[in-house]
């Protein structure tokens, strides 16, 4: 589906889904890996690598930062850098890929001279001020006046020491701190503000990533970590399958009674969301809660099919979905509601879902509003499996970390149909 459609229906398959798929390497583990790449010295060969809009907004900025990232294939890039990131005449433009942000915010601060990094209109809502005030304690010129991007960085460096980060609102804000703490002049301490964290799974997988190219980082309890000052080698790195996109095949598997091999079991990811797999498979008897604290990106996936569920399902733990690339607590109430008036409802920040076995089968002709949310738009697409009528608006969302999301649904056997483009 290369020119998306301005919307998409979903014809709902007569047949279980059975068949294998190829999922796109993580957004996550990309990210991290070439930005890494980029701060190390040398070549480093990344295969199994997303391409979509967030690792596209990436790899360009570093182009930009003076590296050498090549695309040899569809699932590969090459870094080739100095070990030290070099000033951008222009500002950096990072769509709404949060993990660019975050991530190449606290690497600007090695940078010797001036970034200016910025995003589109929904990544100047997305807050940033606690990785801001972070660095800033840490003696970094740094300033966000929204609190939002864009963001000025006058970068001379990181001192070493201590540094306390407040991650209610990101994980992101640790992750990036950490990457960059490797290029500091001296160790560092990363603490945790609060104590406890949202997503610990990603800060696992930041880790591992630093490790991957030499970095030295050991644990302080739960709530710390420090930073040896030692850079990054060049590494050759395979990236594992998107966890969170493997979320919408499991639950089509479960929806259609059918059977899709996407070539990892759910146990061999690292990355949070596979957790998700577990409460899938017990589809249709979710439990009644669910904290989606630890597996944020696939609350989504979880919601949609918690409409079908033989119990109502109860999110627990997901402020932060608020401020995703939407208030996806919001978006999710607002277009179950849509699809049946009563289907959910926001207590608090908890999202309740009343599920409704019934709902498979019927009519219900429904135009789902995706706020340019790729995980809206996959999560409803399931909706879609089920339920006749469901048209997807502005599926060409997806590209943020899944531009073969629809091809994939094709390929499975789904009809879509779809309407001319803008
Ligand atoms: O570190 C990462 O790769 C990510 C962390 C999570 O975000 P927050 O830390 O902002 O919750 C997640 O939602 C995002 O898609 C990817
Ligand atoms: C929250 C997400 O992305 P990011 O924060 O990396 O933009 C996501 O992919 O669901």
């Amino acid at each position: 589906m290369t020119n998306p459609a301005s919307a998409l229906t979903i014809v709902p398959p007569k047949a279980p889904l059975r068949g294998r798929l190829v999922l796109p390497g993580s957004k996550s583990i990309t990210n991290r890996m070439l930005l890494i790449a980029a701060l190390a010295r040398g070549t480093s060969r990344l295969t199994g690598a997303l391409k979509s809009d967030d690792t596209k907004h990436m790899a360009a900025a570093l182009r930009m930062l003076g590296v050498d990232v090549r695309e040899p294939d569809a699932t590969s890039f090459v870094v080739t850098a100095s070990g030290t990131l070099q000033p951008s005449a222009e500002p950096l433009f990072l769509g709404n890929a949060g993990t660019a942000m975050r991530f190449l915010t606290a690497a600007a601060a090695t940078i010797q001279g001036t970034t200016i990094l910025d995003g589109d209109a929904h990544m100047r809502k997305r807050p940033i001020a606690p990785l801001v005030e972070a660095l800033r304690r840490m003696g970094v010129a740094i300033d966000a006046p929204s609190g939002c991007p864009p963001v000025r960085v006058d970068g001379a460096g990181i001192p070493g020491g201590r540094v306390i980060v407040d991650a209610g609102l990101s994980s992101q804000y640790v992750s990036a701190l950490l990457i960059a703490a490797a290029c500091a002049n001296g160790p560092v301490e990363v603490v945790l503000a609060g104590g406890d964290i949202g997503a610990r799974g990603y800060i696992d997988l930041t880790l591992a990533a630093m490790r991957s190219f030499g970095g030295q980082v050991t644990p302080m309890g739960q709530t710390g970590w420090t930073v040896a000052a030692t850079g990054y080698r060049a590494a050759d790195a395979m990236v594992e399958p998107d966890a969170s996109a493997a979320t919408y095949l499991w639950a089509a598997e479960v929806l259609t009674g059918g059977k899709i091999d996407i070539g990892l079991a759910p146990d061999r990811f690292s990355q949070p969301d596979a957790k998700a797999q577990a409460l899938i498979a017990a589809f249709p008897n979710m439990p009644d809660v669910i904290d989606g604290s630890q597996m944020q990106d696939a609350v989504p996936t979880l919601a949609v099919l918690a409409a079908f569920n033989n119990r109502p399902v109860r999110f627990t733990g997901v402020a932060n979905l608020r401020v995703k690339e939407c208030d996806r607590i919001r978006a999710l109430s607002t277009e179950l509601n849509r699809i049946r008036s009563g289907l959910a409802e926001e207590e608090g920040d908890d999202l309740l879902v009343h599920g409704d076995p019934e709902l498979a089968g019927q009519t219900l002709p429904t135009a789902i509003e995706t706020y340019a949310d790729h995980r809206i738009a996959m999560a409803f697409s399931l909706a879609g499996l089920k339920i006749n009528g469901i048209r997807i608006l502005d599926p060409g969302c997806v590209a943020k970390t899944y531009p073969g999301y629809w091809d994939a649904l094709g390929a499975l056997g789904v009809r879509l149909v779809p309407e001319a483009g803008a």
